[in-house]
């Protein structure tokens, strides 16, 4: 029986599913989070990378690999709330319908400042909808990582990733990973691949995943290089944005987890994560 894998193939995503080669008989269909997520849970596929707080509100029937995360410590680039006026001020924020993950953290973040702006859900450019009656967007993978860039680039060789400003246009950009990393000192786990209980991933399937994800490390340069070009960035934004991923689930990845969990979903059934890969 076929083992059907759902990927969202964003950049992000890239060093790990870009040189991933399938063992027999695992299908992959690809989509935004929102659709992985639905595949996942409507057993469309059996194992997706999908929203990390979807894998909490449903962690009764799902488990999670113990090594694969898309998490980062500090600033993410790619999880922004464009903004026209200084947060405490906000009242129309215009919503992506693609994520789940960076709504459940704006939410979060916005009750942890007491902050209570009406949230709506509205497709397009973040500056467009900037002009149309929102002062808010909040947007997420590669279109958001491109508008921030529009916002807040160019790079030069005086000014790197980091030291880009944080408003340009008359736009200031939130990093919610960043806010989250002010909050609480720890990684944001957006994404783990998750499976039904019931249907683990074979064996093969997660050997070939580790194999893509070292080799995709190995050479990050040509993946950015690739997707520089088809997202229309430099090379070094495209490198810098892949490197400061944390692709492993390691132990500050987990407590960041786990502190979202109980932020946003108090009560929630204990997380489970399949056996850790021997050293
Ligand atoms: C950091 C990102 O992570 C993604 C964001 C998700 C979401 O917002 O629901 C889900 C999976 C992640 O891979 C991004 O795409 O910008």
């Amino acid at each position: 029986m076929t083992y059907r894998a759902g990927w969202i193939h964003f950049t992000n995503v890239a060093p790990i599913l870009d040189s991933l080669v399938l063992p027999p008989q695992v299908s992959a269909i690809t989509g935004v989070p929102t659709q992985m997520n639905a595949a996942l849970l409507s057993g469309q596929v059996d194992i997706a990378n999908i929203s990390a707080v979807e894998f909490i509100r449903n962690a009764d029937t799902l488990e999670a690999l113990p090594d694969f995360s898309v998490a980062v410590l500090g600033p993410v680039y790619s999880v922004n709330l464009f903004h026209t006026r200084p947060l405490q001020e906000l009242r129309r924020i215009a919503l992506t319908a693609q994520s789940a993950m960076s709504v459940a953290l704006l939410e979060v973040l916005l009750r942890g400042r007491g902050l209570s702006p009406a949230l709506e859900r509205a497709e397009g450019e973040a500056e467009d909808l900037l002009n149309s009656g929102y002062d808010g967007v909040l947007r997420i993978g590669d279109s958001a990582l491109r508008e921030w860039y529009r916002v807040v680039g160019p790079l030069t060789p005086e000014r790197t990733m980091t030291m880009l400003p944080d408003s340009g246009r008359g736009i200031t950009v939130t990093d919610l990973a960043e806010e989250w990393f002010r909050l609480t000192g720890h990684p944001f786990t957006f994404a783990v691949w998750a499976y039904r209980k019931d249907r683990p991933p074979p064996a093969a399937l997660i050997q070939a995943m580790r194999v893509a994800r070292r080799d995709g490390i190995g050479h990050l340069a040509e993946v950015a290089q690739r997707h520089a070009a088809r997202l229309g960035l430099p090379e070094r934004v495209v490198q810098h944005y892949l490197w400061n991923f944390r692709y492993h689930l390691e132990a500050p990845d987990r407590l960041g987890l786990e502190e979202f969990a109980a932020k946003a979903v108090p009560g929630h059934a204990p997380l489970r994560f399949g056996e850790r890969p021997a050293r």
